[in-house]
């Protein structure tokens, strides 16, 4: 397996500047699904991440008990909401998205993984799956035929372990990891310290990031961050390796601020725009 270290060279080969002539049309619609009673902000989150990440539009599917909360707190967002009150029940909407992210407090209620199971046998969009999606493939293992060539799953290592199985040294993660990969061709974003991504037959160590990020929600956002880009049509390996660059980034340059005890997932975000000028200096 070739081992790619993602550092600003790395990253500048694949940054995409905005176009003077782009408008919200042309930088992509990220749908955005998940929450449940109690953990809407992860959607919240994840949708503000991805619109701050450059996309043009972004719609929240959530259920009914969300939307007060996101309609208010994040108004550029446009939302879908499920007949339930509590979690998600049915994954259906009209609009045609450019990429979407999925599982993010999304839960495991029966109804939820039914909907879950229903949406991956049709879906045909660019796809990301965090969180309670990737608990459910994990409780659900013929799923991984459903699960398209090309998406990105984005695991921290508990995660991970339920969807390969233990493992007794870094190598042996690794290993069954890129087993998947290679049989699926999917692309894996190992969260951790640091992140690694495995895509097709390398695997790739981000160079950002710290221990500021090891907050509530923080994976959520990564998970927006990438459907924003992408959205704007960016490959999924490309959208992996910058997003989880750039999500990192924001922490390396709000932690000279914040310290890493009051760094929240908020502040990723708030962040994202220096991280992204830090990339134009060099267009
Ligand atoms: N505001 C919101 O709405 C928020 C909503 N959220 C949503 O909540 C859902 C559950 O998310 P979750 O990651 O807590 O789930 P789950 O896999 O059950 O973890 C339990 C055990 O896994 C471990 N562990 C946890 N993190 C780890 C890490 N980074 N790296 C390594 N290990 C890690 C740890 O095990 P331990 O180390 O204690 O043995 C922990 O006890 C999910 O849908 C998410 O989107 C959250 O994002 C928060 C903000
Ligand atoms: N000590 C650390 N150093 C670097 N990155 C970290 C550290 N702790 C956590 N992270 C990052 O924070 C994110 C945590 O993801 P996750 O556990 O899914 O968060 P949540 O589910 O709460 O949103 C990952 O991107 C991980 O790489
Ligand atoms: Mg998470």
């Amino acid at each position: 397996m070739e081992a790619l270290l993602i550092n600003k060279h790395e990253i500048l080969k694949r940054y995409k500047p905005v176009s003077v002539q782009a408008h919200k049309g042309t930088q992509g619609h990220a749908l955005i699904i998940g929450g449940s009673y109690g953990k809407i902000g992860s959607i919240i989150l994840a949708s503000k991440a991805s619109l701050k990440s450059g996309c043009g539009l972004v719609t929240a599917l959530i259920p009914k008990c969300g939307y007060t909360s996101i309609q208010t707190s994040f108004p550029e967002a446009m939302v879908i909401t499920d007949k339930e009150e509590a979690y998600i029940s049915e994954i259906e909407f009209e609009i045609i998205p450019n990429a979407i992210a999925i599982g993010m407090g999304i839960g495991q209620h029966e109804t939820t993984q039914k909907a879950f199971i229903k949406f991956l046998k049709n879906n045909n969009k660019p796809l990301l799956i965090d969180a309670d999606g990737i608990n459910i493939l994990s409780k659900n293992k013929e799923l991984f035929d459903f699960v398209s060539e090309q998406t990105i799953l984005t695991p921290h290592r508990k995660e991970l372990q339920r969807l390969i199985g233990d493992w007794s040294s870094e190598e042996e993660m690794i290993e069954k990891a890129a087993r998947l990969t290679e049989s699926k061709k999917w692309i894996i974003v190992i969260k951790g310290a640091p992140t690694q991504i495995i895509s097709g037959n390398a695997i790739y160590t981000n160079s950002t990031g710290n221990q500021a990020l090891a907050t509530a929600g923080s994976g959520d956002t990564l998970s927006g961050i990438i459907a924003g880009l992408l959205a704007q049509g960016y490959t999924p390996e490309d959208a992996a390796i910058l997003g989880v660059y750039i999500h990192g980034l924001t922490a390396d340059i709000g932690s000279k601020s914040l310290g890493y005890q009051a760094f929240i997932a908020s502040d990723i975000i708030e962040n994202l725009g220096k991280a992204f000028l830090s990339l134009d200096e060099n267009f």
